[in-house]
């Protein structure tokens, strides 16, 4: 029985790339340094999956950035804006495209489906001239070979890769993407072509759109697109890998009948109902079935025993020598190594499965099937799940009944929001179109060292403190001086704004190591959720408490919703979502109700992450939203009229879901928008009211780029066009925690004069 991995972590267990990519655009190595850490990297992973056991090694899994933009790069796809004039394309257009250059904007960043994993959108359009301009699928596949190891060469395949994309700057909204298939394809050719002069005998394309519901035009382009290249292909065997939900029945019907297709993955974590669908519409004989049961997106060690019974379920309709182990979807959505979790606690590491470990389950899987059971080896597995199962550690029963309550009731505050809104005006008296931003300020390298070393207890609990506060006195200064009208604390004492409260809230875990890729060099930590939450002490009361101290300013206060936290850490799999996130939702409503009762009168629930759990079909949409919608709407639901509940997001593809926004029923609501070319305004072109405050982005932070006072004036005006006065606030589209404040304070200042230059231009036309 053979094994397989759908990709591996790319940063190395110590964030390796993370540090070698960083130095290298700081200009403190070299291109060789980098690719020497690159080189290093990939030659551990091969050799760890080989000396497991894996029979099918992926290579091409690696990137510099993100594997979209290598496809880019591979296509030569490159929006002119670069001047990037033909040849294999290195480092520095690479980056450019990555992440903007003095001169040059970066290319949009989004969401990969529902992960926390970023990637760069591709730029298409009827003039896009495609070329082969980067050869690195088959030199990681030659490398490998020369280490001994006979890797599945992995691309982006070509539907998905154009589904992905948008349409470049001034071309057509509507102009059909899929039309640019029949000019992609012969690069995927000279692709395939040289991977089977340098020897590959199996090839994997990720189509994961074609978990998505797709129409017949788009289903009809993965039939045109696999009978294009099936002559290119045979003599290959080709490996269509799909992940992160059930494929539809539609959809696996065209799947499996591709004649180019030899091998079909599924992933039957998060894809329930693939067991039946095979069972009821068959499996084309002949066909290797790889099977998805090792979840890449999550940190628990798999339950060997049930995927064995499913493996051998699957054995039965596939056939014996057809059906593969494998993982759910690439592992780099999961934390590397468990290795180096020297602080965990025994009993719940004992629980988890790292990617590392991740790959050993997998072949144990896969040796299980074939008769030879490491019977200690699953013992000692099986052992872990009942402890799993029984410890008193994951139950609160207190928690439980609070949490059980909750169902089918409904939490909403009792006053309207425009009566909402005028009764905070009284208390307030803000100007219009108020000028605040997101939380966080400049995460500097000195905050990150006094965080460090009161973790490690190198210094004490007096000065972490009076350093904290330094900074938020600075912060708050800074803002005064601006002239913001509600300000912040800037979040100097927060590491991340899910992992700070994980470590605060009972039921939560956290690593020292379990990092996972969010975008280019950038990481999370997300804090494991293994048992029933709740809130032993308040979280952020003192730091509110002080910031406002400091100015007669209103401070808003600064918590993180139920839903991101929710998505944004590894939850438990042993009951439904939405109960862990209902617990949350009453831990934080403890939270909201104790800054209130210290003198908060605005208090900022970030949902970041809502927009982004919302499940991948829209058959399943609306279950989602209910829930989480209600959980936000626990948190705060009980707090007077005159404090103003704020909420942010940072996503603008929200317009399939304002309804649920709207119902949120926040009083001011903060949206990236300028990133993504102001889709979101169209929402309001297209008539839905909204009542409540909203404060569209007015500029990128992901950029180091200084928006003048005219372009934010002109996005304010704009803004204007679609919602009235009194309800636009003016900010940026996210927090600033990753920028400097060399960027931070020539971009605020004018920010705040747009605003001020339009509050005069709307008082003369009165
Ligand atoms: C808003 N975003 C977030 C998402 N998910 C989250 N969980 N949190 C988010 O904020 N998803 C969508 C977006 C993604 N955006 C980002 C933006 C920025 C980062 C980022 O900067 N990540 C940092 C790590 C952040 C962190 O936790 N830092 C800790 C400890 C850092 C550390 O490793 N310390 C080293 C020494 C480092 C040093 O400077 O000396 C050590 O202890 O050895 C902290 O600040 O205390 C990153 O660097 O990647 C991520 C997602
Ligand atoms: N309050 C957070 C939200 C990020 S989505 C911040 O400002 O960083
Ligand atoms: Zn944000």
């Amino acid at each position: 029985m053979a094994s397989h991995i759908v990709g591996y972590p790319r940063m190395g267990p110590k964030r390796e790339l993370k540090f070698a990519l960083e130095s290298f655009w700081d200009g403190k190595s070299s291109a060789e340094d980098l690719e020497k850490v690159a080189t290093d990297l990939r030659a551990s992973i091969w050799k760890q999956m080989a000396d497991a056991g894996i029979k099918y090694i992926p290579s091409n899994t690696f990137s510099y950035y993100d594997q979209v933009l290598d496809t880019t790069a591979t296509l030569g796809a490159v929006p002119e804006r670069y001047s990037w004039t033909g040849g294999e394309i290195g480092l520095s257009t690479y980056f450019s495209m990555a992440r903007g250059n003095a001169t040059v904007p970066a290319m949009e960043m989004t969401k990969w489906f529902d992960t926390n994993y970023h990637f760069i959108v591709p730029e298409l359009g009827p003039n896009t001239k495609f070329s082969y301009s980067s050869h690195k699928a088959v030199n990681e596949y030659k490398e490998a070979k020369a280490l001994g190891v006979d890797t599945v060469p992995v691309l982006v395949g070509p539907v998905s890769y154009l589904l992905l994309s948008k349409p470049a700057k001034g071309v057509e909204k509507s102009f059909p993407l899929l039309s640019l298939l029949s000019s992609i394809l012969p690069v995927y050719k000279e692709v395939i072509a040289e991977l089977k002069a340098a020897g590959a005998t199996w090839i994997q394309f990720d189509e994961p759109t074609l978990v998505l519901d797709l129409d017949s035009h788009q289903l009809a382009a993965f039939s045109a697109a696999y009978t294009e290249l099936e002559s290119a292909l045979s003599g290959l065997n080709v490996l269509v890998e799909t992940y992160f939900a059930d494929i539809p029945s539609e959809s696996y019907k065209t799947l499996t009948s591709l004649n180019s297709v030899t091998a079909y993955g599924f992933d039957l974590i998060r894809g329930t109902k693939t067991l039946d669908l095979v069972k009821s519409a068959g499996f084309p004989s002949g066909k290797y079935f790889f099977a998805g049961v090792v979840d890449g997106r999550n940190i628990w060690a798999d339950d060997l025993a049930a995927s064995l019974s499913t493996l051998e379920a699957l054995e039965a309709l596939v056939g014996k020598d057809k059906l593969v182990v494998s993982t759910s979807c690439s592992l780099m959505h999961t934390a590397v190594d468990l290795v180096n979790e020297t602080k965990l606690d025994a009993e719940i590491k004992s629980w988890l499965a790292f990617a590392a470990q991740k790959v050993v389950e997998v072949n144990a899987l896969a040796k299980a099937l074939a008769g030879q059971k490491d019977e200690a080896y699953f013992a000692a597995n099986a052992a872990a799940q009942a402890s799993r199962r029984s410890s008193p550690r994951v139950t609160n029963e207190e928690v439980q009944k609070a949490a059980a309550a909750l169902k089918g009731s409904d939490h909403r505050r009792a006053t309207n929001v425009s009566a909402r809104l005028d009764a905070q005006q009284k208390k307030l008296n803000l100007p219009v179109l108020p000028t605040t931003t997101i939380g966080s300020f400049p995460q500097t390298v000195e905050l990150r060292r006094v965080r460090r070393e009161y973790k490690a207890k190198k210094i004490s609990e007096e000065e972490y403190i009076s350093a904290i506060k330094e900074e938020i006195s600075k912060v708050v200064k800074i803002q005064e001086e601006l002239d913001i009208d509600v300000l912040v604390h800037g979040e100097p004492e927060r590491n991340d704004m899910v992992e700070y409260f994980g470590e605060q809230l009972s039921g939560f875990a956290f690593t020292a190591n379990g990092w996972v890729q969010s975008y280019g060099s950038r990481c999370v930590k997300p804090p494991i959720i293994y048992g029933d939450v709740s809130r032993p002490n308040p979280m952020t009361v003192f730091w509110s408490k002080t910031a406002q101290s400091m100015t007669s300013r209103p401070m808003k206060g600064m918590l993180t919703g139920p839903v991101t936290i929710l998505n944004w850490s590894f939850v438990r799999n042993d009951q439904p979502r939405f109960e862990t996130c209902y617990q949350i939702a009453l831990a934080i409503k403890k939270e909201v109700e104790d800054l209130e009762a210290g003198g908060i009168q605005v208090i900022q629930i970030d949902e970041a992450a809502l927009r982004e759990g919302l499940p991948l079909r829209k058959a399943e949409h609306a279950f989602y939203l209910d829930w989480a919608v209600h959980s936000f709407r626990i948190t705060n639901s009980g707090v007077q009229d005159t404090t103003q509940i704020h909420t942010h997001m940072c996503y603008s593809n929200f317009n399939d879901i304002i309804h649920s926004i709207i119902n949120m029923d926040a009083d001011v609501i903060t949206i990236e928008n300028s990133r993504s070319d102001e889709k979101l305004l169209s929402v309001f072109r297209e008539g839905v009211k909204y009542g409540a405050g909203i404060g569209p982005g007015v500029y990128d932070i992901h950029s180091p780029r200084i928006p003048s006072t005219e372009e934010i004036a002109d996005r304010i005006n704009k803004m204007l066009a679609v919602l009235d006065t009194n309800i636009l606030w003016v900010n940026p589209d996210c927090g600033l925690k990753t920028r400097k404040y060399g960027e931070v304070k020539p971009a605020l200042t004018n920010m705040v004069s747009a605003a001020k230059l339009i509050r005069t231009q709307l008082a003369s036309a009165k």
